[in-house]
């Protein structure tokens, strides 16, 4: 049990009804999980309203109800706490319920439109290799040092944060690093949190489904910077427009990483090629294993990272040498033929034109490109035609499929990406729906030498249907596939 004036502690209240001097079970935010002595929180969402189900959990057993309007009937022996923003005081209750852990270690956040996943991992991968206990919060997972933990948000909710970061207090983890998404931050889920460091990576079209303008979601993006306290560092990418933008108000150290313009971290891309990069990060020349100009970028953002961190510069570029490709992110094999096939995650314009673009950069004879590509349903639909366009345009042969069409129609959204094929593109192009049969089709059609990319799922192990989710890996498909063809 833990007293509810501790769990209250720096939340702004606007009103209380009832008696604060008790103890809690446990903070819930969804009605279904209340149990006895719990304290629920009320959270206007997308969906639903927090606030239509606090009878439901008193029912259950709520003790305390936080809220942003005190209910017209109370229920006596309850107390009522209304707050100006439920989001923002969930994620405070939540930091003090698990002691502050984020203040208990060095706290990295990373944020941008692509290569949140890329960095946090490499660095978690860096600081284990140099000696340290670490931890990760992911798309693909959560570590808690050496134990590894199902992910199911990028950011998760600010209670599940902090219940893992107190679980990294008692394992003695001294470094965490973290993706902060932009509805993480928009839902305040990473409010209170003590960060170390912050770094940006870059701004493109996306989401838009949910932050209604770029500038909007630009602007969400700032608010974490803006939210750095003095004693941390903003790393900022300033080749991306958008870099210096987001450290306009920060009160944190402001460092910045760049390849085409002078920064702190200044990198060179020496040679790229299938087998990797060679880079000059500042003075020092380097090999790394990761494969494309954008991963120099994620490399100089790890470099600035690790040496504001304090670990020495030639032990830095040491382990930045043996860092491994991460899942689903450029993650390739070679077949008997010599085909190679790409399982990236790219499911935005960006992310797809910066792939193919790598592919097309490096490769060196006339073999042919074939993509797999499809759009998320539920999801932005102005995306669609755009990586339409990329993907004919920038492949010698592109196969249009599904990629999780979850609620909507899985024709209709490929209508939709087929819609932004230039005229000239189109006799490239072909359309399967079923994903399987897409790999397999673009398998057949592949002879030695050439290149499949299969972009937008990348680690994911599954396609979401009409809401239900069957077991589904590109990578393991198209290994399959080129075994079967004895390819
Ligand atoms: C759009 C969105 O971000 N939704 C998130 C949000 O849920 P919501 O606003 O839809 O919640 P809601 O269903 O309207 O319910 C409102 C409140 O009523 C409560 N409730 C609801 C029903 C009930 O019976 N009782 C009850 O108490 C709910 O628990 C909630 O507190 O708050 C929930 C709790 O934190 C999140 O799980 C949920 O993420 C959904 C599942 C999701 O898919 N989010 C994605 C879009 C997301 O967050 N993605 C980003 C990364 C994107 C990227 O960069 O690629 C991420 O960080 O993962
Ligand atoms: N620095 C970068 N700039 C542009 N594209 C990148 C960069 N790093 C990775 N990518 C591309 O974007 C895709 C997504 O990368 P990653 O998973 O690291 O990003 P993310 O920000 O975590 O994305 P998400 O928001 O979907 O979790 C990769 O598969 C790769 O193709
Ligand atoms: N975090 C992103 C991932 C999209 C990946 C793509 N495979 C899809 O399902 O649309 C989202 O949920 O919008
Ligand atoms: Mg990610």
């Amino acid at each position: 049990m833990t007293e509810l004036k501790d769990i209250l502690y720096k939340v702004a209240i606007n009103a209380v009804v009832g008696n604060t001097a008790m103890s809690v079970n446990k903070i819930e935010f969804d009605s279904r999980k209340v149990e006895q002595d719990d304290v629920f929180v009320a959270i206007r969402g997308s969906v639903s309203d927090g606030h239509d189900f606090i009878e439901k959990a008193v029912d259950l057993g709520a003790l305390v109800v936080i809220c942003e309007q005190v209910p017209d009937i109370v229920v006596s022996g309850v107390t009522y706490v209304e707050v100006e923003d439920t989001q923002s005081a969930l994620a405070i209750m939540a930091s003090n319920y698990y002691d502050s852990p984020s203040g208990n270690l060095k706290l990295v956040g990373v944020t941008g439109t692509n290569g949140k996943t890329t960095i946090a991992t490499l660095l978690y991968q860096l600081f284990k290799k140099a000696g340290f206990k670490v931890g990760l919060l992911s798309t693909v997972k959560i570590v808690v040092d050496t134990t590894v933990y199902n992910a199911t948000h990028t950011t998760p909710d600010s209670l599940t944060i902090n219940y893992y970061l107190k679980e990294m207090n008692n394992a003695g983890v001294e470094y965490c690093f973290m993706e902060v998404s932009s509805h993480g931050i928009h839902q305040k889920r990473t409010e209170g949190l003590d960060f170390a460091g912050g770094i940006f990576t870059n701004l493109s079209h996306d989401h838009l489904d949910y932050h209604n303008t770029f500038k909007e979601y630009r602007d969400v993006k700032k608010t974490f910077f803006d939210e750095l306290p003095t004693k941390a560092f903003a790393l900022v990418n300033k080749d991306d427009k958008n870099g210096s933008f987001m450290i306009q108000n920060t009160k944190a150290k402001q460092h910045t990483y760049a390849l085409k313009s002078y920064a702190d971290y200044r990198g060179q891309i020496l040679e790229s090629s299938l087998e990797g990069l060679l880079l000059k990060l500042n003075d020092h020349e380097v090999w790394a294993k990761l494969i494309g100009s954008f991963n120099a970028y994620n490399l100089l953002a790890i470099f600035g990272t690790a040496e504001l961190l304090g670990l020495e510069t030639l032990e830095t570029l040491q382990l930045l040498s043996d860092l491994q490709s991460v899942s689903g992110r450029f993650q390739y094999l070679i077949s008997d033929e010599k085909i190679t096939a790409i399982v990236d995650y790219a499911h935005t314009p960006d992310a797809l034109k910066n792939v193919l673009e790598t592919i097309n950069d490096i490769r060196t004879n006339n073999e042919t490109l074939i993509t797999v590509v499809g759009c998320g349903g539920d999801r932005d639909k102005m995306k669609r035609p755009v990586m339409g366009n990329i993907a004919a345009r920038l492949s010698n042969k592109t196969i249009f499929t599904s990629d999780n069409p979850r609620t909507e129609n899985p024709d209709q959204i490929i209508e939709d990406i087929e819609k932004g094929v230039e005229p000239q593109d189109y006799k490239k192009t072909l359309s399967i729906t079923d994903r399987k049969q897409a790999i397999k089709t673009a398998c057949q059609l592949a002879n030695k030498d050439d290149i499949i990319l299969i972009a937008g799922k990348g680690h994911e192990t599954y396609q979401e249907i009409n809401g239900e989710r069957t077991d589904f890996n590109d990578f393991e498909i198209v290994k399959q596939e080129l075994k079967k063809l004895n390819k």
